[in-house]
């Protein structure tokens, strides 16, 4: 589906999807007011949104100096082209001046204040699914992590990037996905004492076993010895022996922590919203907290291993809502435009004619450009959802998902993730209803923006079937007066992520599946 843009009037109604993006420049005002009258009356005239980035408009300020790798001892706000004062992302991970983060393709551009980054609007029928009811997971009295105070203020996000892009050298932290170029390196190359290697998938994709002793030993060993774990008291000292995968996000970023636990690097709002979560009616949805751990100089937030309770699972990492980036990011985008090498690249590799000719000829885009590519290239602009990666039972794994954007390319996905058994497709809608009402109920979830956060399914062949809520480096408590119902369309600067109309959307297609 083609992305469209507001030009100047509106025309008929509609009642379908679509997506409409307008520019931020002078007449942003009236094209904000027309684009929300346009909801209600009338359709906007559209152009493709490529047109919002050709050289005409915008890319004509930008002169692309692309930065080299630069020393250790650059600071990480330079890396980031942010000054040390503005700093509305948290990096995640390593203390400040860690060398390990790293902007290695991030271009500088002149300052231009007014940049024009085109605003995402997307209109939709979100008429929300009849919630059926069941009874509320209770409220836990007590939490595992308690002495953490939690911040009035709405939190920054770890974003590693922004939008000036992920602080570590990409040649060594790379995300986990097909078109970011996965190879052999493994995430926890820096702990191979504790872990084992990546594995070759059969499909030219890697992904991380949390193994100490897998190099080179064959999962069947470490399945005999977790089987060990189950039935024997003299075991125990072979904790931690189980695979531990790593379905997509940065590379680099885990690392195993006691038996059933993982820790993530270290990332201020996202432990504030793990220790706000534990608290919440949506305690049972999301995983353990267990503070903050110091490992080899670095800090981690430890959390419960959410594979540890299944055997050879398969897991699929949805990322939810219609939009992956946060409004500050669009902001800090107009206020210091950055051209990124590596989303260029990432770019082309799937569709060489996506790029503006400007893009081509400047070989960078902006991130905000490459995340709106992706939410309308996948169903995330479509359906408020997108599938990252699917790891089977047999082990192998696939995260080529990117071209996903349609209902029944959504449907094959799932049916094969859950190789036609309709006992887990029914297991997994359950917990999605029962998710879905613990949601609408929940005090943490109204008042924080949702973005870039996943769904984690996991099942195996008992037929256990869970969903948990996963991943809050970008979850932003919103100001004290102002409350989400993630189902309205999102207009900037009303910070609605579309979370629950994604879920209203998956709920119905797995119960189309369990009905078919
Ligand atoms: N608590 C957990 N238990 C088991 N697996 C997990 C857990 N948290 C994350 N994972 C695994 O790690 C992957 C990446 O997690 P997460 O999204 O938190 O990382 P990230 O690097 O912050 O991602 P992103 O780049 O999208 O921000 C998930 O797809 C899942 O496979
Ligand atoms: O999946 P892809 O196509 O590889 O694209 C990445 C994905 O959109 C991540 O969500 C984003 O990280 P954040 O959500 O943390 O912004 C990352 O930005 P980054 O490269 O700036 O880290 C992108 O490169």
């Amino acid at each position: 589906m083609t992305q469209y843009v507001p030009f100047k009037g509106r025309t008929a109604a509609s009642d379908c999807l679509g997506i409409v993006a307008h520019r931020d420049d002078s007449s942003e005002t009236s094209w904000s007011e027309n684009v929300h009258q346009t909801r209600q009356n009338s359709q906007p005239l559209h152009l493709p949104i490529k047109q919002q980035w050709t050289g005409d408009t915008c890319a004509t300020e930008l002169k692309l100096t692309v930065t080299p790798p630069t020393p250790d001892t650059t600071p990480d706000s330079e890396q980031k082209g942010f000054s040390t004062n503005d700093q509305p992302f948290h990096k995640k991970g390593a203390p400040l001046g860690s060398s390990l983060q790293k902007e290695m393709y991030c271009a500088e551009t002149s300052d231009s204040p007014n940049y024009p980054i085109p605003r995402l609007i997307i209109t939709q029928d979100c008429s929300p699914n009849s919630c059926l009811s069941f009874t509320s997971p209770p409220l836990p009295e007590t939490t595992s992590v308690l002495d953490i105070p939690l911040s009035r203020e709405a939190e920054s996000p770890c974003s590693d990037s922004g939008c000036g892009g992920s602080p570590v050298p990409s040649l060594f932290l790379r995300k986990l996905s097909s078109s970011s170029g996965l190879s052999s390196a493994s995430s926890f190359e820096e702990s191979e004492d504790d872990f084992g290697g990546s594995d070759m998938e059969p499909n030219g994709l890697h992904y991380l076993l949390c193994s100490p002793e897998d190099q080179g030993v064959p999962s069947k060993s470490w399945k005999k010895l977790k089987n060990m774990v189950h039935w024997s008291p003299f075991v125990v000292s072979f904790k931690k022996q189980y695979p531990w995968i790593q379905l997509a996000g940065h590379a680099g970023n885990f690392k195993a922590g006691e038996y059933g636990k993982i820790l993530k690097k270290f990332c201020e709002s996202e432990q504030q919203c793990l220790v706000g979560l534990n608290r919440d009616i949506l305690r049972p949805f999301v995983p353990g907290y267990y503070g903050v751990v110091e490992k080899e100089g670095e800090n981690y937030n430890q959390m419960e291993d959410l594979l540890s309770e299944f055997d050879s699972p398969s897991i699929m990492d949805c990322k939810m809502g219609v939009r992956t980036y946060l409004e500050e990011e669009l902001v800090k985008a107009r206020e210091k435009p950055k051209l990124r090498k590596d989303m260029y690249e990432k770019m082309i590799a799937v569709d060489p004619n996506a790029p503006t000719e400007e893009e081509h000829r400047q070989k960078a885009i902006l991130k905000p450009r490459y995340m709106q590519w992706r939410e309308t290239l996948s169903s995330t602009a479509t359906m408020g959802f997108r599938i990252e990666g699917i790891k089977r039972a047999d082990g192998s794994c696939d995260t080529n998902f990117k071209k996903t954007r349609h209902k029944e390319q959504v449907i094959n996905a799932l049916r094969d993730f859950v190789d036609g058994n309709k006992n887990i497709l029914r297991k997994y809608l359950v917990r999605l209803k029962e998710l879905r009402t613990a949601l609408e109920k929940s005090e943490f979830f109204k008042s924080h923006e949702v973005v870039g956060s996943s769904l984690l399914f996991v099942h195996d062949s008992s037929e256990q079937a869970k969903v948990w809520m996963i991943d809050f480096g970008k979850t932003v408590r919103l100001p004290c007066t102002q409350m989400l119902n993630h189902r309205s369309p999102w207009v900037e600067g009303n910070r609605e992520d579309g979370y629950l109309w994604g879920l209203d959307n998956l709920i119905n297609i797995f119960t189309e599946m369990v009905q078919e």
